[in-house]
């Protein structure tokens, strides 16, 4: 099995055979707190003004963004796994738009299947892939406004590296690795309250989920996000 490495929006765009778009803060864990809250399905977008103006026949869209952390106008809630615990997301198709994460997604074209990645369901999406015995994997790290490499991104492909290739990797000092990182000053600092500490902890809760989230492309509607569930992996 080939692994590579990329970073950002230019590396989704590279990216080939089964590819990981990471992004640990905090899309991609948002995504899978969606999931295990009952949402149907997660639409990623590139443009807020299209998340937006997405409607559908059953009225049952949230609408989850940030631009430089902080929800915008019009959104039901920021990019935070905090904001949405106490929420009823059942059925619910969420819209999702965010400066990194969702960027990765939307501007894949040449992988075979595209998959999300965070620490929370890391194992899973490592099993699902191993399983599929594939050529070549693709592991791109969206990091800060898909603009700066993250501690939490590159340790995030690191693990999903060795889980891939059955190397050790010691899963519980991760969060004290990230603790001690300047990618979670934001979470520490009280003139953001829209990054809390808790997000951080949502967001390094390691392998907390069993199931995948896998991107689907059809003819007939946008692309979106659905949960590939621990029976099928
Ligand atoms: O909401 C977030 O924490 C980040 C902000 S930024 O894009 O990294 O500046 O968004 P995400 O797309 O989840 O990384």
């Amino acid at each position: 099995m080939k692994i590579q490495k990329l970073d950002f929006v230019e590396g989704a765009k590279q990216a080939e055979g089964i590819t990981v778009i990471i992004d640990v803060f905090r899309a991609f864990s948002v995504a899978c707190y969606c999931f295990d809250k009952g949402v149907t399905k997660v639409i990623p977008v590139g443009e807020f003004t299209d998340a937006l103006s997405y409607k559908d026949e059953s009225n049952t869209v949230v609408r989850i963004g940030e631009r430089g952390g902080k929800k915008l106008s019009g959104f039901d809630f920021g990019n935070s796994p905090t904001e949405i615990q106490l929420e009823d997301l059942k059925n619910k198709v969420v819209v999702q738009t965010t400066h990194a994460g969702t960027q990765g997604l939307v501007n894949t074209r040449n992988a075979s299947e595209v998959l999300t990645g965070a620490l929370v369901n890391a194992k899973a999406t490592a099993d699902y892939i191993k399983q599929q015995k594939p050529e070549c994997v693709s592991l791109v790290r969206m990091g800060l406004g898909a603009a700066e490499s993250t501690d939490e991104d590159d340790l995030c492909a690191d693990y999903l590296e060795s889980l891939l290739l059955d190397k050790a990797f010691d899963e519980t000092e991760i969060r004290n690795r990230l603790i001690a990182s300047p990618c979670a000053e934001r979470f520490l600092d009280a003139e953001k309250p829209w990054s809390p500490m808790s997000d951080f902890e949502y967001c390094t809760d390691v392998n907390k989920f069993d199931f995948v989230l896998r991107l689907v492309r059809s003819d007939k509607e946008m692309p979106y996000l659905e949960r590939v569930s621990q029976a099928l992996i």
